[in-house]
């Protein structure tokens, strides 16, 4: 199993990593950031300013009943557009900064997912393919909140409070000081909320994953639960876990409700209790009664951002966690891709010396020598774990041998683009892996294939019948992983797709060992009629497949041990083939 941090991240890196992903992903929208950025400060200007016009009113018109209604009207119309202006400027800041956010984690998202399409094949005989996925969508997720909290609430919160103190400092700075007891006070108080809740919030977190993995789970073996009858067994289970989380998450809320609200009324009574005690004494006698109410205002709108502010930090840890997991993802090294010239156009295959292990100490093909005429084709058996999927593999390009060399056209393979090679070649797997969408987009693949070959690709893989028989023909929607077809005609789509590239070279990786007899001549007939323009390179385990191939190669323990047609390799007493065609007919 590939571990979360091959090479363990200092935390002071980890941020460094984080804030630079942030500001790499937001780096085409800077204009954005630094206009949202302003209307943000002009917003909390606006409404710092409110409690001062309050207090204007109070000193000069209310308390000395001077009711001057047109300067009350003025001021009372201040007051309702500052506060207008800053929920205004708000919005626009908020359309900026919220844009840039979600582009921005589109763009990281698409980016993360682009690199992982594009990683060697041996990263994925690693990789935990729910890492990866969580990877390009919970971990940019939570970058995005990093963005969300960083940019907006925290931002947002300190200029707010900042805007309070200052307008405050301004009024009486000793008054100041005091409401400056409140930090340490709040991050205090929710500090010891973080921490009483943090279980039942981790709690919570785990319990999700859970229900989500049990959903997903039920739903990919379907038709093992309900063969088995285990619908209740699984329900209760869900239920149970369902009911743990709806606990944990009870839990939260009891934190919540019973310390933070609670410790937060206490101070801020506290606080009114010591801002009125010092109103009355008699160094702050010359305060006038409308400071006191400015006080009183700017304490009130400066708590909720502070407990805001606090709150982030838990939050900020777990999405720079986060933001670090996908820098490592995307520090991964790429396939190579190969600014070459070279050029496929026969589909001639040499290999010489060739030795590869996916570990090097441990070799698992050695000394491999095969040389295949273009437009031929070419059978590879042997038993289980004798190596004729990793030759396969390094034929494809996925992996790369220790030493040898393979050329294609007399060139090496590392000397064609990662285009031009992968246009060069087709490839059959033997789980097709077909797409949730119409049989045409299952056949194209994404590449711009004209409609007359894309047809001339089912016909040769002998499905263009089936599918015109399907009620709206190539567009028909074939459901998630072609669950509409059987396995046999999924094959059938997938060697479509792999001829509707016109491939010099096709290869087949036991294509035909889940289809019935009756579908496996049809693919004996199509492959037959590519004999002599495309090269085939097909393992089977059935051997009735590659019973006409022009030349089978037996591998046993990563060595060519046997290689000639069907009756030469037949001849060989005792030999591989020989012993395996001989226990296949028996079995059939
Ligand atoms: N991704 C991998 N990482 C490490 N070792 C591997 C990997 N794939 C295969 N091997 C090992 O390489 C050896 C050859 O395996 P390979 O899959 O090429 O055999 P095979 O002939 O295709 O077998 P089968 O007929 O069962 O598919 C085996 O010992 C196997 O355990």
């Amino acid at each position: 199993m590939r571990s979360e941090h091959p090479n363990p991240i200092s935390a002071k890196s980890e941020k460094k990593l984080a804030v630079q992903l942030l500001v790499q992903a937001a780096q085409p929208e800077r204009n954005q950031v630094l206009t949202g950025v302003l209307f943000l400060l002009l917003a909390a200007g606006l409404e710092a300013l409110g409690p001062l016009l309050g207090k204007a009113f109070i000193d000069h018109y209310l308390l000395p009943r001077q009711m001057e209604w047109g300067m009350i009207g003025l001021l009372l119309l201040a007051y309702l557009f500052t506060g207008w202006g800053a929920t205004g400027l708000r919005y626009l800041q908020l359309t900026r900064l919220a844009g840039v956010a979600m582009r921005s984690v589109r763009r990281l998202r698409e980016q993360v997912y682009q690199h992982v399409l594009r990683l060697p094949m041996a990263y994925f005989d690693k990789a935990m393919t729910g890492q990866l996925v969580s990877r390009v969508t919970n971990d940019t997720e939570a970058v995005k909140n990093l963005y969300v909290q960083v940019l907006f609430v925290m931002l947002d919160s300190s200029i707010v409070v900042l805007g309070a103190l200052l307008a405050m400092a301004w009024l009486d700075w000793r008054l100041m000081l005091i409401v400056m007891m409140l930090i340490p006070t709040v991050v205090l108080i929710v500090w010891f909320y973080q921490r009483w809740s943090a279980p039942a919030v981790t709690r919570a977190r785990q319990l999700r994953s859970e229900i989500n993995a049990q959903v997903a789970e039920s739903i990919q073996g379907m038709a093992t639960l309900q063969a088995s009858n285990a619908e209740r067994r699984f329900g209760e289970r869900f239920g149970h876990t369902n009911q743990l989380h709806y606990q944990a998450r009870l839990d939260e809320l009891r934190a919540n409700s019973w310390l933070l609200r609670p410790a937060l009324d206490l101070m801020n009574t506290g606080l009114l209790v010591i801002v009125i005690f010092s109103f009355s004494q008699r160094s702050f006698s010359g305060i006038e009664i409308g400071i006191l109410y400015a006080f009183v205002s700017y304490i009130a709108r400066v708590v909720e951002p502070l407990i805001q502010i606090t709150l982030q930090f838990g939050q900020i840890q777990q999405a720079v966690v986060s933001a670090a997991r996908v820098n490592t993802l995307l520090a991964e090294t790429l396939t190579a891709d190969h600014s070459c010239q070279a050029q496929m156009c026969s589909g001639r295959v040499d290999i010489d010396g060739l030795q590869f292990g996916y570990d090097a100490d441990h070799p698992v093909l050695h000394n491999i020598h095969l040389h295949i005429p273009s437009g031929q084709f070419f059978g590879i058996v042997g038993h289980t774990g004798s190596g004729k999927s990793s030759l396969m593999s390094l034929l494809l390009r996925f992996y790369t041998a220790q030493s040898g060399s393979i050329r294609m056209d007399g060139q090496d393979i590392a000397g064609f683009s990662e285009a031009d090679f992968r246009a060069a070649v087709g490839l059959v797997p033997q789980e097709p892996f077909l797409l949730a969408a119409s049989a045409r987009e299952n056949i194209a693949m994404g590449r711009d294939i004209p409609e007359a070959e894309l047809i001339a690709a089912a016909k040769a893989a002998h499905v263009h019948d089936f599918i015109l028989q399907l009620e709206q023909g190539y567009d028909t929607q074939l459901g998630e992983g072609g669950a509409r077809l059987s396995t046999g005609q999924k094959q059938l789509i997938a060697i479509a797709r792999a001829l509707a590239g016109q491939p010099h070279i096709l290869f087949l990786d036991e294509a035909t060992s889940h289809i019935d007899s009756e579908t496996e001549q049809i693919v004996q007939v199509a492959l037959n009629a590519l004999r002599g323009s495309v090269t085939i390179i097909a393992i089977a385990h059935r051997l009735s497949t590659i019973r006409d191939a022009d030349n089978i190669v037996v591998l046993n323990h990563g060595r060519i041990s046997e290689q000639g047609s069907h009756a030469a390799l037949m001849q060989i007493e005792q030999g591989i083939y020989q012993k395996l065609y001989l226990l296949q007919t028996l079995e059939e």
